[in-house]
């Protein structure tokens, strides 16, 4: 129906948000690095919400949504790590810059997102937002072969559960 096709493009977005998590814990096993960075969250969700406003979205929308995403992938980021960390290395990988390539790739991915945030919005009425977005990742996961258990479909999970008002 239409939860599905407005969902599936902001599934496939916040997979691909959290494919960068995967170049952005890589940078901080370079940098030793804390994962958690408090005032990029924040300016991550000042921005969002800026822009969510012009696309008519309510703050607390785009704030919940986001920040589900970042929860998602900081997953994502202490997992490789402390799975690097046990065996003693990385994945070889040339040097990556933070602040001046991965960071402005987020902020590109993030103008997408908030378009799609503003088409999937019908949804955020239904009462059946939840079961849509838990489906809508299912499909991800079928369509690309994962198994449910899966790291990325695990953090993929978490970074759609701040889509509903309530999940
Ligand atoms: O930019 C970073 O340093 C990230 O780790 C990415 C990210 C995000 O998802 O946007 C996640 C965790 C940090 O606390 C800040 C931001």
């Amino acid at each position: 129906g239409d939860a599905r096709h407005v969902l599936g493009p902001l599934v496939e977005s916040s997979a691909q948000r959290l494919g960068i998590g995967d170049e952005v814990a890589l940078s901080k096993w370079d940098s030793g690095a804390s994962v958690e960075d408090v005032a990029r969250e924040d300016a991550v969700l000042a921005n969002a919400v800026a822009q969510g406003a012009r696309a008519n979205l309510a703050a607390a929308d785009v704030t919940r949504f986001f920040r589900a995403q970042i929860e998602a992938n900081k997953l994502i980021q202490y997992t490789l790590l402390a799975t690097w960390r046990r065996t003693g290395y990385a994945p070889p990988h040339a040097p990556i810059d933070l602040t001046g390539t991965i960071r402005p790739e987020l902020d590109r991915l993030q103008t997408k997102m908030i378009a799609e945030l503003a088409d999937a919005a019908p949804v955020l009425e239904s009462k059946e937002c939840a079961k849509d977005v838990a489906r809508a990742v299912g499909r991800y996961a079928f369509e690309h072969q994962f198994d449910l258990a899966h790291l990325p479909v695990i953090a993929l999970d978490r970074a759609m559960a701040g889509f509903c008002r309530v999940y």
